[in-house]
């Protein structure tokens, strides 16, 4: 009786509604309006949802932030999630979540979205306070279009008006026959796998990382100030190989391995092996060499979470779900951000997914902006990457490094790494694409986007020769 008499109020809504349908392409089933909710006496009272966001991570919980500071979250708003704790910053798991266990770790509620970019702290009653309902542990394992529904693991129907899907992604894991699930063996993609490892490094002594990535250099930086004995094994000749020069990654080679920490590169995995107790106990190489390891971290990729939703425009060139720069889906009336979407990155004309937070943050912005209002900017993301190591207190030696752009063309590395290193990308237009820089300040951080965006010709000859990592920021600078 309700959903009808909401139905022919959101029937004769405003001209606002016409725009928003027309806009977000919305057909078949009319959704409830924002009026008809407001008329509403009780939240949620059956099964229909205005706004339904599927997963409950940190693109998530930025959304939710948007959906507040437009004032239409009270009553309106479902979020369904895998996890059993409300979104948070998941970048902290790998930084000061894994910090010694005498040397203050971070735990919830302590960083729950938005804390990581300065705003609220939304806990559990937030979300209540604000009138926005969170399924926990209930993870969408279905969804129709036609009917406009999603179904969750615990036998949940949920009809949504809008659809946001922000399922992120799920750890690239080894597969069983090759030791992939021993106990011993893990990935790290959220707070429980956190809190696993936290309970086997309580117990290690020495620790194997596969996979030369962020997880690889954060969790290896981690697990030094833990004390372990710690071994880095990958498969390509230096670490983070998809971002860095060899020369950058040479100088946080060394740091690692001034930190006890033991890189062996070019090396493939053929297997992982239990020992009697069944825990892993070795990793054998492809070229017959064995490492032991009672503990073993596998940081080898991520891939887009987009099982329950093969049907929403499946991008093939870059995994994940296809949407337009407002976000939306080849389905009216859904929408994917953070991770799982694969979107047109406008400044390099290319389609893209990005696995990092800052995007993961914007696009819940952008496209919650877009489908609650006029507003019809394209997305126009500038690609940004950062890590922080060796945090924890007590460290000799702290990095902080941040990446903007595009890591295309040749390069120009000033600094010695004491502490400073900055390293220019300028392409065959003398064009500066990307830029990168080790301990700055948050002034000097504050240039690189600048750069990044603007593209400014640089005088090569100039930056090669500048004396020191302010003096070659302040010859980008003056390209400006
Ligand atoms: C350990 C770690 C450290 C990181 N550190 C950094 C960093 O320092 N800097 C940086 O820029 N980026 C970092 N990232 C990447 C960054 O965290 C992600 O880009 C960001 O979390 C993406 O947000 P998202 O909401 O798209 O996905 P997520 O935050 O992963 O959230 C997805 C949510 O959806 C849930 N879910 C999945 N499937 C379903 C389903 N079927 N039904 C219901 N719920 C579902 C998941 O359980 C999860 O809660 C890190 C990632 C990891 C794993
Ligand atoms: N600071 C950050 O931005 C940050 C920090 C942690 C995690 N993350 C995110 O978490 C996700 C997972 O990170 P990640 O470090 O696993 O991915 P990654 O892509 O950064 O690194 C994967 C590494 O594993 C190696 N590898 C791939 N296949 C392998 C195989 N079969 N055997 C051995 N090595 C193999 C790769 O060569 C690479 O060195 C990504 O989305 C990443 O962006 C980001
Ligand atoms: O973006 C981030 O958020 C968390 C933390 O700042 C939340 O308190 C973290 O470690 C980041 O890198």
């Amino acid at each position: 009786m309700a959903s009808a008499f909401l139905r022919r109020m959101a029937s004769s809504i405003s001209s606002s509604y016409s725009h928003y349908a027309l806009k977000h392409r919305v057909v078949g089933t009319p959704r409830i309006s924002r009026r008809s909710f407001a008329v509403s006496a009780s939240k949620f009272s059956n099964e229909n949802r205005e706004f339904v966001i599927v997963g409950g991570g940190n693109a998530a919980g930025y959304a939710a932030r948007s959906f507040v500071d437009h004032g239409m979250a009270d009553g309106r708003l479902c979020i369904v999630t895998k996890e059993a704790v409300a979104p948070y910053e998941r970048p902290a798991l790998t930084k000061g979540y894994l910090f010694p266990l005498d040397k203050k770790p971070a735990r919830l509620p302590g960083f729950h979205t938005c804390v990581g970019s300065g705003g609220d702290r939304q806990d559990p009653e937030w979300y209540q306070k604000h009138g926005i309902e969170v399924l926990y542990e209930d993870p969408v394992i279905s969804f129709d279009s036609n009917t406009q529904t999603v179904a969750t693991s615990s036998g949940k129907t949920i009809k949504y008006g809008s659809l946001i899907i922000s399922t992120g992604c799920g750890s690239a894991r080894f597969p069983e026959k090759i030791g992939g699930n021993l106990p011993g063996v893990h990935y790290i993609r959220d707070i429980a796998d956190a809190d696993s490892l936290i309970s086997s490094l309580q117990k290690s002594k020495k620790v194997v990382i596969i996979g030369g990535g962020y997880i690889g250099m954060e969790v290896a930086a981690a697990t030094t100030g833990w004390n372990l004995d710690t071994t880095v094994i990958f498969p390509e000749d230096h670490i983070m190989s998809r971002l860095f020069t060899p020369s950058i990654a040479h100088r946080y080679e060394e740091l690692y391995e001034s930190k006890g920490v033991k890189i062996m590169k070019g090396s493939l995995i053929e297997k992982l092996e239990a020992g009697a107790d069944g825990r892993v106990a070795n990793v054998v190489l492809k070229n017959g060499s064995v490492v032991e390891a009672d503990t073993v971290i596998v940081g080898i990729g991520a891939k887009p979470a987009v099982s329950p939703f093969e049907a929403v425009g499946l991008n093939t060139s870059v995994g994940g779900i296809q949407v337009d720069s407002l976000f939306r889906s080849n389905v009216p009336g859904i929408f994917a951000i953070g991770d799982v979407a694969a979107f047109p990155l406008k400044i390099y004309n290319r389609m893209t997914r990005v696995e990092h937070v800052d995007h993961a943050r914007k696009s819940a912005q952008h496209c919650v902006k877009s489908l609650l209002t006029a507003y019809t900017e394209p997305y126009d993301y500038l690609p940004y990457f950062y890590s922080r190591v060796f945090e924890y207190e007590g460290s000799t030696r702290k990095v902080w490094w941040q990446f903007y752009g595009d890591n295309v063309g040749e390069t120009v590395e000033i600094g010695n790494f004491d502490p400073k290193l900055a390293t220019f990308w300028i392409d065959s237009d003398s064009r500066l694409k990307g830029v990168f820089l080790e301990s700055g300040t948050s002034e000097e951080f504050s240039l690189l986007p600048q750069l990044a965006r603007s593209q400014p010709v640089v005088d090569k000859a100039k930056l090669k020769s500048a004396s020191s990592v302010e003096d070659a920021l302040e010859i980008a600078r003056n390209s400006l």
